[in-house]
């Protein structure tokens, strides 16, 4: 056996020889027990099997109930279990490494042997785990001849140096030298390559690890050294590094490149393993420090659109319209002539300055599509204009003055399409069409559910607010509206609801003024 000693930091882990046929997620199965408190065992080599980039999968030899203070008790299912385990992933899944931790007995070591041969060809690390760091054994006694006999079919073995010692029947080391000298042993004895760990080196500083490897310039011992990390926060060291050794190996190829990786990552887990406040007695090592979660990204903006929080928003304005005396009276015809009148006449100066307004979104409009569709609503503005003088207005006596809500409702829509852009204008209008449409869709359903008698004083009118055209166009009007508000900043969105707010707030107003009457506006009444 040659012997050449590397000597190495953990910080030379540069220019690494890739193999070729390497997967970039390799897949790594740990078959071993389990840690409940997620520092040891399975768990520990998932996480750490990530957090060396590979996807990691798990067969379970024990159920351990055990925490950062001890075992409690072992629960091993019946091997033929752990073989239908081992059977589903390989039968399956193409297998780049294996990482085999606790196996507990000598039934469960047997029926992982007899399954090894269906993942050839990938990586095989064993670490030999006899007693947990609590001291609690995890490998019946009578099962160690059973282990050792698996050793030979594993390409890396790693045992902490009591369990090196039972792997050879030997007392254990009482310094490095001695331990790496039963490392060679054990490389030779089984062709198996070894990692001789230090973490139990009695009070020594450093915290060295040898790698004898049995494969290619057989007996070459690399080590790798490192300060001892002073924590008592060590809780599945071994079963960690093995996991990760197994993962990065698919990659390398190489021992001690892997090796060197490993233990910088590890050494970082060690020095923040404090971090994790996990249990009261010897806690994990932190698998994850080197991932860095980005900060909690702000609240997206309010993505709900414009009509929804609009709609909402104007609640209740809404019922307040639902429940005028105006509307009801409408609807059941009890409406008072005059009243209706007043309506009519105000409504037609209303369109007046609405169709000018319109005329104003269409010339801002973004697009051809949007700016047609603004016109064309302001030419059937004039157009309902007229026919309301044609038809209702007509022989109805001299028509009354612009009542004052006509004239504040109208002054704010003008004033939105002199001094606002295009999109506050929208809200602006859009209660026009949504609350008309709304207030005349509920009356409309009302008289066809009451017989749609054309004994009713106002037949004729309450038929007109089903124009399919009308409700196409409200539509249209909310789409645009709710494009406008998506692509608007926060402030243009603020304008557009208060815009929306202050319409709503004007039809509630133009549907009570008839029925109030008010002095100002009586006065001015035929
Ligand atoms: N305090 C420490 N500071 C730095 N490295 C350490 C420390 N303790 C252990 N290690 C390293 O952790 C790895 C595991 O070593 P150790 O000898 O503790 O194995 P183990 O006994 O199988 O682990 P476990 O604690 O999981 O039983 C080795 O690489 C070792 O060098
Ligand atoms: C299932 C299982 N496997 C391995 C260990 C050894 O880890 P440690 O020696 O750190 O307790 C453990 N405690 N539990």
């Amino acid at each position: 056996m040659s012997i050449r000693t590397l000597v190495d930091t953990v910080e030379h882990t540069e220019a690494l020889s890739v193999p070729a046929r390497a997967r970039t997620i390799p897949h790594v199965l740990s078959i071993a027990g389990t840690d409940p408190t997620g520092g040891a065992g399975l768990q520990a080599d998932l996480k750490s099997i990530g957090a060396q980039g590979g996807y990691g999968m798990a067969v379970v030899t024990s159920l351990v109930a055990q925490n950062t203070r001890g075992v409690r008790s072992v629960h091993t299912p019946p091997s033929t279990f752990l073989d239908e385990q081992l059977q589903a992933v390989s039968d399956d899944v193409t297998i780049d490494a294996v990482k085999i931790g606790m196996l507990g007995d000598a039934e469960t070591i047997r029926t992982v042997r007899r399954w090894l041969p269906r993942s050839t060809g990938a990586v095989i690390v064993l670490d030999p785990v006899m007693v947990a760091t609590s001291g609690d054994r995890l490998l019946a006694s009578d099962a160690e001849d059973e282990l050792r006999a698996l050793v030979p079919l594993a390409d890396l073995v790693t045992p902490n140096l009591p369990e090196l010692a039972v792997l050879l029947g030997e007392p254990v080391a009482t310094g490095w030298e001695a331990a790496v000298e039963q490392g060679k042993r054990l490389a030779a004895s089984t062709g198996t390559s070894v990692l001789v760990k230090g973490g139990h080196l009695e009070g020594a500083l450093e915290c060295p690890d040898a790698l004898v490897d049995a494969s290619g310039d057989a007996g070459t011992v690399s080590v790798v050294g490192g300060t001892r990390i002073d924590t008592r926060n060590t809780h599945g060291t071994g079963c960690s590094l093995s996991a990760a050794l197994a993962t990065v190996q698919t990659r390398t190829g190489n021992w001690h490149q892997s090796l060197l990786i490993v233990k910088k990552w590890l050494r970082g887990a060690l020095e923040r393993a404090d971090e994790l406040n996990v249990g009261q007695g010897n806690g994990p090592i932190h698998h994850f420090h080197e991932f860095v979660p980005g900060p909690i990204p702000a609240p997206p903006p309010e993505e709900r659109p414009f009509s929804e929080q609009v709609w909402e928003l104007t609640t209740s304005h809404r019922l307040a319209i639902e429940t005028l005396g105006f509307v009801r009276a409408l609807g059941d015809g009890s409406l008072p002539p005059e009243q209706f009148a007043y309506y009519l006449a105000q409504d037609a100066m209303y369109l007046r300055g609405y169709s000018r307004v319109l005329s104003r979104a269409s010339a801002l409009a973004p697009s051809e599509a949007e700016q047609l569709f603004w016109a064309k609503s302001a030419l059937s503005c004039l157009e309902v204009e007229s026919e309301l003088h044609r038809t209702w207005l007509t022989g109805r006596g001299q028509s009354p003055a612009q009542g004052r809500v006509t004239r504040a409702y109208v002054d704010h829509l003008l004033a939105a399409s002199a001094n606002a852009g295009y999109a506050v204008l929208v809200a602006a209008v859009l209660p026009c069409y949504w609350l008309y449409a709304h207030v005349g869709n509920a009356l409309h359903s009302q008289w066809i559910g009451n017989g749609a008698g054309t004994d009713h004083p106002y037949a004729n009118w309450l038929e007109t607010y089903a124009d399919p055209a009308f409700a196409e166009a409200t539509a249209r009007a909310i789409s645009i509206a709710d494009s406008c508000f998506a692509a608007a900043p926060p402030a243009d969105r603020e304008a557009m609801i208060e815009a929306f707010e202050a319409s709503a707030w004007y039809e509630h107003e133009f549907f009570d003024a008839p029925t109030r009457l008010d002095l100002r506006d009586s006065a001015k009444l035929p």
